[in-house]
């Protein structure tokens, strides 16, 4: 598959399955200098394999439609994480509601509820609110993904990066399955893990198995 179908098929299940809808959210892959991001109102569930948009690192409009007003975003995070290889955010309804909560830790927002969401996505803090598409968010943006998978945009929805697509897929369906167990959990005694467990689990993920 090129990274243009990939796009589009992980778009197309994302919003099959409700974690994205109307036309929110964008999708980028990066191939070397050059990243493939969706078009600015796209619905992810339509997206045209051949007809996305490219950038590059500086998030120069290079070729294609108008890309995403997020791409500044994704660019941001290509330069922070030389690892990252796809960018993915989305309106997730549980991610989107966590953002939207008062008196959250903007450092950490999610309790480490279960060990895959310490595997997967780690710490999350909160990035304060800006409208959408102001790339005056790009210097913070850069500076957290340095030490960041994930990130939340207040009163707006997760960014997320991973190695690849189906790596970055995986972690922003843990953050929206966290935010969404820790909704559940509102008003019950709640046990997350403790310091030890989340340590321990950090060390397993730094040994190459
Ligand atoms: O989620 C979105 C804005 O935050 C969607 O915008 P784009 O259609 O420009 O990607
Ligand atoms: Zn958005």
């Amino acid at each position: 598959m090129t990274s243009g179908e990939q796009i589009a098929a992980l778009g197309a299940s994302m919003f099959a399955r409700g974690l994205t809808f109307g036309r929110t959210g964008n999708i980028s892959v990066r191939e070397g200098d050059r990243v493939l991001v969706t078009p600015t109102g796209a619905s992810l569930g339509a997206l045209d394999p051949g007809g996305l948009s490219v950038i590059d690192a500086a998030g120069n409009h290079l070729d294609g439609p108008k890309p995403s007003k997020e791409a500044f975003l994704h660019a941001a995070v290509y330069r922070a994480r030389p690892t990252a290889g796809a960018v993915v955010h989305l309106h997730s309804t549980h991610s989107v509601a966590v953002s939207c909560l008062d008196g959250l830790d903007p450092a950490d927002v999610l309790p480490p509820l279960t060990a895959y969401y310490v595997m997967r996505v780690g710490r999350v803090p909160l990035l304060p609110y800006h409208a959408p598409g102001d790339a005056s968010l790009g210097p913070l943006a850069e500076r957290t993904a340095r030490d960041h998978l994930a990130f939340l945009l207040a009163n707006h929805g997760p960014v997320v990066a991973g190695g690849d697509l189906s790596a970055a897929a995986d972690a922003i369906e843990e953050l929206e399955e966290t935010a969404r167990l820790f909704l559940l959990l509102h008003g019950h005694r709640t046990r997350p893990l403790d310091s030890e467990q989340v340590a321990a689990l950090r060390d397993r993920e730094r040994t190459p198995r």
